[in-house]
C-alpha cells in the first residue's frame, strides 16, 4: 500500500482516465488540489493552559461551483487525509450532479478529551483561522467523523460574527433551530439505503436472505442499520471504535443503539454488571467483522480498512463504501479478481452532501421544505444517478468504482473544458 492516502485515491482517477477523452491540460489540473490551508488553533483549556492545535482545509476542484465538504475531529487529521478527502468530495459532487466543486477540512484532535466548553472555543478558533478561506459562495464545510450539528451551529454563528451578518449558508449540518434542513441528520445513510435496495435487487439478493456487518456505529453506520433492520435485512453484527459484536440471528438494533447511548460504546463487554437488552451475542474485533462470512460489508468508519492484507479473507459478497476510502486500490483489483461487488464511496454516502447542497439552497431561498419532500428529492437523485453508473458498468464492462469516476469525470471535464485554456494568465 502507498504510504500516501492521496497518492493511493489518484490511481482510481489514473483508471478512469483511459475510458474518458480529455485534453491532457484537463488531466493535469485534476492531479492536484486547488488551495491548501494549515492553521494553528490556539484554545485556552478550562485549566487555564494553552494549548494549540493543528487545523486544515483544502479546496481540490470548484469548477462546477463553490466547494463542498465537511470536517472531521479526529487523533490523525493530516494534511494527506484532508487532500484525500477533498479529492473525493469534488467526483462525489459530480457524480451526483450538485454544482458544488470537493473541499475536506480537519483539525487533529481526539474531541473525545474536551470538554464542551473547550471544543465550543476550538470550533470557534477553526473558524477564525479560515475564515477568509470558507463563505456561502466560496467553500461550505459540512459534519464528518465526530463533528455534528452543534459544531456546525458554532462555526455558523462564527463566521457571522465576523463577517458581521447572518450567514446561515456558510456551513450546512446545522441545527434545524438555526436553518438546518430536516433529513439531513439522516441523509447519509438514507442515500446508502436507496443504493443498497437498487443494486441488490438487480442481483436479486432480497433482504429477508440478506445478512449484514456494518464498521462503525455512528451518524452514517447506526442509521443505516436501523433502515436495514427496519426493511427486513438481517444486520448480525456492527462495531465501533471499541469493538464488535456479533449475533448469527441478528441483532435488535434499536436495542444496540440505546444501549450505545448510555453506555459509549457497542461492545458487550461493557454489558458487565449493568442491564443489557441486546440478544445473546459474541464480541469481535473490527478486523474480525471484515471478514465475517456474511452478504453484504459496510464499511462505516475510516479510510484504508480493506487492504492488500485482509482483501483475500474478506468473505462478503457485497461491498457497500459508506465511509470515505476504506478500501485500498491494491485490495480493490484483489476484490475484483474474486467477484467481489465493490459499490463505490462517492456514490453510495453521497446522501449526505445531497441534502447539505437542499440545506444551502433552503437557506438562499429562505423557503424551508418537509421532511418528505426532501426524502424524495433525495430518493429520485440517488436513483437516477446509481441507474446511470451501472449502465456505464455494464456497456464498458468495468468495475462500479471506475464507472462512477468515469461519470463523475465526464461532467467534471466538460465544465473545466468549458472555462477555456486560460493560457494567457500563463503563456509568455
Ligand atoms: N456524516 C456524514 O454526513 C457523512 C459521513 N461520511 C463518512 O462516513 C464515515 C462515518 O462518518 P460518521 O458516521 O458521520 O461519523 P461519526 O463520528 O458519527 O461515527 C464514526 C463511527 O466510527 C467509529 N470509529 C472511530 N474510529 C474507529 C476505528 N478506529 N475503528 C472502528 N470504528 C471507529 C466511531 O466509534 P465510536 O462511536 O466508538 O466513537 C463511530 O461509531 C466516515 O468515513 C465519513 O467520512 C460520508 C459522507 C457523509
Ligand atoms: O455534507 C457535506 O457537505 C459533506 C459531507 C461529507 O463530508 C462527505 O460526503 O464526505
Amino acid at each position: 500500500m502507498s504510504d500516501s492516502l492521496f497518492a493511493d485515491a489518484s490511481q482510481r482517477l489514473e483508471r478512469a482516465l483511459k475510458y474518458v477523452c480529455l485534453s491532457e491540460d484537463t488531466t493535469e489540473r485534476l492531479k492536484f488540489p486547488k488551495s491548501s490551508l494549515i492553521v494553528s488553533i490556539p484554545v485556552r483549556m478550562d485549566n487555564g493552559s494553552l494549548k494549540i492545535f493543528q487545523g486544515y482545509r483544502v479546496r481540490y476542484d470548484d469548477t462546477r461551483g463553490p466547494t463542498k465538504g465537511g470536517v472531521r475531529y479526529y487523533p490523525t487529521v493530516s494534511l494527506d487525509e484532508v487532500t484525500s478527502l477533498a479529492f473525493w468530495m469534488t467526483f462525489k459532487c459530480a457524480v451526483l450532479n450538485l454544482p458544488f466543486g470537493g473541499a475536506k477540512g480537519g483539525i487533529t484532535i481526539n474531541p473525545k478529551e474536551l470538554s464542551k466548553l473547550e471544543l465550543e472555543r476550538l470550533s470557534r478558533g477553526y473558524v477564525d483561522a479560515i475564515a477568509d478561506f470558507i463563505g456561502p459562495d466560496i467553500d461550505i464545510p459540512a459534519p464528518d467523523v465526530y463533528t455534528n450539528p452543534m459544531i456546525m451551529g458554532w462555526m455558523m454563528d462564527q463566521y457571522s460574527i465576523i463577517r458581521r451578518q447572518l450567514c446561515n449558508g456558510v456551513v450546512t449540518g446545522k441545527p434545524i433551530a438555526l436553518g438546518g434542513s430536516l433529513g439531513r441528520d439522516t441523509a447519509t445513510a438514507m442515500g446508502a439505503f436507496f443504493v443498497i435496495e437498487i443494486i441488490l435487487a438487480k442481483l436479486s439478493q432480497f433482504p429477508a436472505n440478506t445478512t449484514v456487518a456494518i464498521q462503525g456505529f455512528g451518524n452514517a453506520g447506526a442509521t443505516l442499520a436501523q433502515l436495514l433492520a427496519q426493511a427486513g435485512y438481517k444486520v448480525v453484527a456492527v462495531s465501533d471504535s471499541q469493538g464488535g459484536i456479533y449475533a448469527k440471528n441478528g441483532l435488535d438494533i434499536p436495542s444496540v443503539r440505546q444501549f450505545k447511548e448510555s453506555n459509549k460504546s457497542v461492545k458487550a463487554v461493557y454489558c458487565e454488571g449493568s442491564v443489557c437488552n441486546i440478544v445473546e451475542h459474541d464480541v469481535m474485533s473490527n478486523e474480525e467483522l471484515l471478514t465475517l462470512d456474511v452478504d453484504v460489508l459496510i464499511p462505516a468508519a475510516l479510510e484504508n480498512q480493506i487492504t492488500a492484507e485482509n482483501a483475500k479473507d474478506i468473505k462478503a459478497k457485497y461491498i457497500f463504501e459508506v465511509a470515505n476510502g476504506p478500501t485500498t486500490s491494491e485490495a480493490d483489483q484483489i476484490l475484483e479478481a474474486r467477484g467481489i461487488q465493490v459499490i463505490p464511496d462517492i456514490l453510495v454516502n453521497a446522501g449526505g452532501v445531497t441534502v447539505s447542497y437542499f440545506e444551502w439552497v433552503q437557506n438562499r431561498s429562505g423557503f424551508y421544505w418537509t421532511a418528505d419532500e426532501v426524502n424524495l428529492r433525495l430518493k429520485q437523485k440517488m436513483i437516477a444517478e446509481t441507474e446511470e453508473i451501472w449502465q456505464l458498468s455494464q456497456e464498458l464492462g468495468i468495475s462500479m468504482r471506475t464507472a462512477a469516476y468515469v461519470h463523475g469525470l465526464n461532467r467534471l471535464g466538460e465544465a473545466i473544458n468549458a472555462k477555456g485554456t486560460r493560457d494567457f494568465y500563463v503563456k509568455n
